[in-house]
Formats: C-alpha cells, sequence, structure tokens
C-alpha cells in the first residue's frame, strides 16, 4: 500500500491535499494549499487531481443518479489508502454521512453562497422575470427548478451538465438552446469569472444549497496532524452555519438531489481563542415539490455554545418542516425517483435487446 507518511524518514511529513481535476476544484485546492503554506510555513505541501464518477457520467440527469458519493468516493479511497491526506471538496458535494474513518477538519471561510442568474453573452435581459414565455433556463438542479418554478410557471428549465467552463459554454453556443443559466457565484467567483454573473437570485425566490459556497477539508479520522494543521484555518461562523445545515440535510435524509433550500445567519458572535462560545444562529430551510406547486418553509432561532447545538437547531428545523407538510414532499420524489429508475433500467434493457438483434442479422 503506498504509506506517504515519512515515518521512516528523517524531516517533517508532506501533506498531499487531493480534489477533482476540474479547474474550480484545482483553484480551490491551491488556495487551501496556500492557506496552509501561510500558517505553517516549515511544513509542505503537494496537490493531485483526480477525476471522479461525477465527472464521468454527464449524460446521466443528476436527479436519477443523485444520492451517491458522486464527487468524493474515488478520493475517499485514496485517502484511506493513505495515498493522499486531505481532500479538498465544495462542501456543497460532500454526503451528510461520511464512511467510516473519514471526517471533516476544517469548514473554511464561505464565499457569497447565493445563486445567479447568467445570460447568454449578447442578449440584453436582466433578470428572470425579464425572460420572454417559455424561455429555456438551464440548471440540473431539482431545488433550483422546484423554487424557480413557483415565481416563473412559464420558463421552461432543461437539465444543463459539465463543469462550469462546459457549461458556460453551452450556453453561449449559438445554436445551443438556453437564453439563461443558473450558477452558485461562488464557483463563478473562484473561477474570476464573476462578471458574468447577471442577477444574484435571492431568498425568498431562491434559498441556497446547503453548504453552497463553503469549502471543506476531509481528513482520516486518525490523522491527528491533520487534525490540527485543519484547526488553524477553520472559519468558525462558516463551519456554526454549514453544520446546521447539513444537519437539517440529514434529518431530512436528502442528498444534493432533492429540493431543499436553507438560508443562516450567525449573530451576536462572542468567540474565545477564535472559537466561537456563544452566537445567535438563525436558519431558514425550505422544501419545495417538483412541479413547485407545494413548498414548505420555516425558521429556527437558537441561541448555540457549540457546533454541536448548531447541529440540533439543524435537526430541530427539520422536524418543523416535516411535520408541517415535508414528509409528502420527499415521499413522493422517492416514489417518482424509483418509477423513472425502473423506466430508465428497462429502456437500456430494450437497448440492449436491440443491439443484439441487429448483429445478429
Ligand atoms: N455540484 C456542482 C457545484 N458544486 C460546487 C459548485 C460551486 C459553488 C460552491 O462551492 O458551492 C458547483 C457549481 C454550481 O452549483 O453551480
Amino acid at each position: 500500500m503506498a504509506q506517504t507518511q515519512s515515518t521512516e524518514k528523517s524531516g517533517p511529513r508532506a501533506f498531499i491535499l487531493a480534489s477533482r481535476a476540474s479547474k474550480l476544484a484545482q483553484i480551490q485546492t491551491n488556495l487551501v494549499r496556500d492557506a496552509l503554506e501561510t500558517t505553517f510555513p516549515s511544513l509542505s505541501f503537494d496537490t493531485s487531481f483526480m477525476t471522479t464518477e461525477g465527472d464521468k457520467n454527464q449524460s446521466q440527469a443528476l436527479y436519477l443518479i443523485g444520492g451517491k458519493a458522486l464527487w468524493t468516493k474515488e478520493l475517499e479511497v485514496a485517502l484511506k489508502d493513505n495515498a493522499v491526506d486531505m481532500l479538498v471538496h465544495s462542501l456543497k458535494d460532500v454526503p451528510t454521512i461520511l464512511p467510516e474513518g473519514c471526517e471533516i477538519g476544517a469548514i473554511l471561510e464561505r464565499e457569497n453562497p447565493v445563486d445567479s442568474l447568467v445570460v447568454r453573452q449578447g442578449i440584453p435581459y436582466k433578470s428572470l422575470g425579464e425572460l420572454p414565455d417559455g424561455s429555456v433556463v438551464g440548471t440540473s438542479s431539482v431545488r433550483r427548478v422546484a423554487q424557480l418554478r413557483r415565481s416563473f410557471p412559464k420558463l421552461i428549465f432543461q437539465d444543463v451538465r459539465g463543469n462550469l467552463n462546459t457549461r458556460l459554454a453551452k450556453l453561449d453556443a449559438p445554436d445551443g438552446p438556453y437564453v439563461a443559466i443558473i450558477l452558485a457565484k461562488a464557483g463563478l467567483v473562484r473561477l474570476g469569472m464573476g462578471d458574468r454573473v447577471t442577477a444574484d437570485i435571492t431568498a425568498p425566490t431562491l434559498y441556497h444549497a446547503v453548504s453552497q459556497g463553503a469549502l471543506a477539508i476531509e481528513i482520516r479520522s486518525n490523522d491527528r496532524q491533520a487534525q490540527e494543521l485543519c484547526k488553524a484555518i477553520i472559519h468558525p461562523e462558516t463551519q456554526l452555519k454549514c453544520m446546521a445545515e447539513r444537519a437539517l440535510l440529514r434529518e431530512l435524509e436528502g442528498g444534493c438531489s432533492v429540493p431543499v433550500g436553507v438560508g443562516s445567519s450567525v449573530t451576536d458572535v462572542e468567540k474565545d481563542e477564535g472559537v466561537v462560545k456563544r452566537a445567535v444562529l438563525r436558519l431558514t430551510g425550505c422544501v419545495t415539490s417538483i412541479d413547485g406547486l407545494t413548498h414548505v418553509e420555516n425558521s429556527v432561532t437558537e441561541l448555540v455554545t457549540s457546533t454541536l447545538q448548531a447541529e440540533a437547531a439543524g435537526v430541530k428545523l427539520a422536524k418543523i418542516l416535516i411535520n408541517t407538510g415535508a414528509k409528502a414532499i420527499l415521499d413522493d420524489i422517492t416514489l417518482d425517483r424509483a418509477k423513472r429508475i425502473d423506466e430508465s433500467k428497462a429502456s437500456e434493457e430494450v437497448q440492449k435487446i436491440e443491439t443484439a438483434m441487429a448483429g445478429s442479422s
């Protein structure tokens, strides 16, 4: 097994940071490496980039393949094999339950978590409200589609897959179907393409995804050294908010593919040596049916003195949402997904038979 810890050799251990190979992932990983190098100038940090299932499977709707660790699994295998030491993820893509032996070592300062509208180059529309009826808007997120159908029932929402550069290329393609696409602002900003944002789509029109805009470092639970390094670069307010948001999603038993939106804030923060001792956490959550016709939304405001209490606030809000209608929406989605998976399997079977018959004739 590849053993990267220099236990036998003398000299400090070199830490390998790993992520997906997309441009955004590389930028994010380099950001984290820079932060670690600045904080620990005597240690050395390297990067390693790899392709994940989510990168390879670009054709199937996320709605169907979602719920799995699409963007993280291969990386976690490398982490557990000691081939790498720290995984840098968009926290939004990290399942709410981690594999045994892995943990989040740090959550870093969040970019603006809002979703943004990006209109095709050369088209003058300035907001979703200005788009003519029947305009095609690209997004692969059921959360965005479900919420936006409520306010814009006459727009047509259509899947657009690929990394950010691919999606922008699809938007601007002269023969492409999209008038606009919707993206997380954070990704665009980190890629230096914040100028492509036409407008932000804020709550209550659109609540952002759980953990959108935040980066996380995943480490082996038994790696004390990595734990210590991570502690030094935690952003406490972001960590508090994201732990609450993730607890909400975990309790709702959803992955990135359920229409759950959130908004969170922390105020009245009292800190001691960088650690939050007290803060007022306000968390709003919503669950929306895919057709946009049913929507439940609620909030909690809690005085919290630990991340555990922040998580408890998330769980509390999830229970409130479940008791006020979210349960029925989520059950419907589970049924619908099972049906669609059956259908896509059946059509795969038909294709296989057809191919076999064509081959034998
Ligand atoms: N699954 C896609 C994904 N994962 C993380 C980001 C970038 C923004 C972020 O850090 O939340 C994006 C792109 C998008 O949603 O537009």
